[in-house]
C-alpha cells in the first residue's frame, strides 16, 4: 500500500522503541512524515532505532528537529516527567503524537508469584503509562494543542492467560486508564486509544515455553503470529486524523485470537 505523509506535521513520542513492536512504530511513523523521539530503558537499543530511521541519534550536538533517542525510564515518576521536559527542550514543542510501548513480563503462575515480578510489571505496564500519559497531556493541554494517545495493551487484558496475572491486570488496567483519560481529554482535542496486540513474533513472545507458543499459533483463525508491523499500521491509523472521531477505543490486532 502506497505509503501517505499523513504524520508531516506531527512529533511523536515512541516508548519501548529500542524493540518489537516499539521499533516498528517509529519506523512506520516516519515513513508518514514523523519526527520521532525515541525513548527506551536500553538507550543504545532507542539510539539504534533512530539510526535505522536515518535520524542522526542523540547525543550533545545532535541538532533538534531529527529523529532522536531518548533514555528514560518510564516507571519512575521523574524521569517521566524529564523525558516530556527533554522532548519539549530539544523540538521547542510537546509531541502531538504519544505511543506507550514500553512493556515487560514477569511470568510465573499465581501460586508462586514474588511480590516483587508483581510490582515491577505494575510499575512498567500501568504506572509507566500513567506517567507518560500524564506528562504528555500535561504539555499539550497547557499549550492549546490537539494530540493522539495510543496506549498498548494486550489481548490477555480481556481472556486472561495462565502464568499472567500481574502483566493481564497491568494491561487491563491500561484500558481503563485510556478510556477514562478519553473522556477527560476529549474537550482539549486529545484523543486517547488503546491497541490490543495478540501473539506477535518479538523479542517478548520469542522467550514463552514452545510448547504454549505452539498451542497458541494453533488458536489463531489466521493460522500465524503477527508482525510488529501489523501494530504499527494501526498505531499510524490511530496517530493520523484519519481516526479523527475515534477515541476511548480498544483496538485488536489478532488475527483473530481470542475475538
Ligand atoms: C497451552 C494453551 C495456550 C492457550 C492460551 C495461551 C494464550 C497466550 C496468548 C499470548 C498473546 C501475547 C500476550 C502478550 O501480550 C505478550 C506476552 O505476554 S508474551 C508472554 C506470554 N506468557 C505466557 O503465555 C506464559 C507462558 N508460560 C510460562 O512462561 C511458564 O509456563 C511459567 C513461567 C508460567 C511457569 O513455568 P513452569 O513452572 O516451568 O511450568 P511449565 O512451563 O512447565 O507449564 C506447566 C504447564 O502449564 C502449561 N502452561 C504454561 N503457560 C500456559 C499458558 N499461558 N496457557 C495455557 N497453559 C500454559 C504448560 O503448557 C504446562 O502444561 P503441561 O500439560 O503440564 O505440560
Ligand atoms: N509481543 C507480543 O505478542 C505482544 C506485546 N504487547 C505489548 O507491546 C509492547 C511492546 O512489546 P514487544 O515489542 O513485544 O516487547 P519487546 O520486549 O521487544 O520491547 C519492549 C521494549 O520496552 C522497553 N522497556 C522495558 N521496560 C521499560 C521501562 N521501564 N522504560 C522504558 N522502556 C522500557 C524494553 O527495553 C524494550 O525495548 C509491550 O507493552 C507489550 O506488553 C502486547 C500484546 C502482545
Amino acid at each position: 500500500m502506497a505509503t501517505q505523509l499523513r504524520l508531516r506535521s506531527a512529533l511523536a513520542l515512541v516508548t519501548g522503541a529500542g524493540s518489537g513492536i516499539g521499533r516498528a512504530v517509529c519506523a512506520r511513523l516516519a515513513r508518514e512524515g514523523a519526527t520521532v523521539a525515541a525513548c527506551d530503558l536500553d538507550g543504545a537499543a532507542a539510539h539504534q532505532t533512530v539510526q535505522l530511521l536515518g535520524g542522526l541519534g542523540s547525543g550533545e550536538g545532535t541538532p533538534c528537529g531529527n529523529h532522536t533517542a531518548f533514555h528514560a525510564d518510564v516507571s519512575e515518576a521523574r524521569a517521566a516527567r524529564s523525558l516530556l521536559q527533554q522532548v519539549q527542550a530539544c523540538f521547542c514543542r510537546p509531541p502531538s503524537v504519544v505511543v506507550s510501548c514500553a512493556g515487560i513480563t514477569r511470568d510465573e503462575f499465581l501460586l508462586q508469584m514474588s511480590e516483587d515480578d508483581w510490582d515491577r510489571v505494575i510499575a512498567v505496564n500501568l504506572k509507566g503509562i500513567f506517567l507518560v500519559t500524564q506528562a504528555a497531556a500535561q504539555a499539550l493541554v497547557s499549550s492549546g494543542s490537539h494530540g493522539s494517545i495510543i496506549n498498548i495493551s494486550s489481548i490477555v487484558a480481556k481472556v486472561g492467560n495462565m502464568g499472567q496475572t500481574n502483566y493481564a491486570a497491568s494491561k487491563a488496567g491500561v484500558i481503563g486508564l485510556t478510556q477514562t483519560a478519553a473522556r477527560e481529554l476529549g474537550r482539549h482535542g486529545i484523543r486517547c486509544n488503546s491497541v490490543l496486540p495478540g501473539f506477535i513474533a518479538t523479542p517478548m513472545t520469542q522467550k514463552m515455553p514452545q510448547k504454549v507458543k505452539d498451542k497458541v499459533t494453533s488458536m489463531i483463525p489466521m493460522g500465524h503470529m503477527g508482525r510488529p508491523e501489523d501494530v504499527a499500521e494501526v498505531v499510524a491509523f490511530l496517530a493520523s486524523e484519519d481516526s479523527g472521531y475515534i477515541t476511548g477505543a480498544s483496538v485488536e490486532v489478532t488475527g483473530g485470537l481470542f475475538m
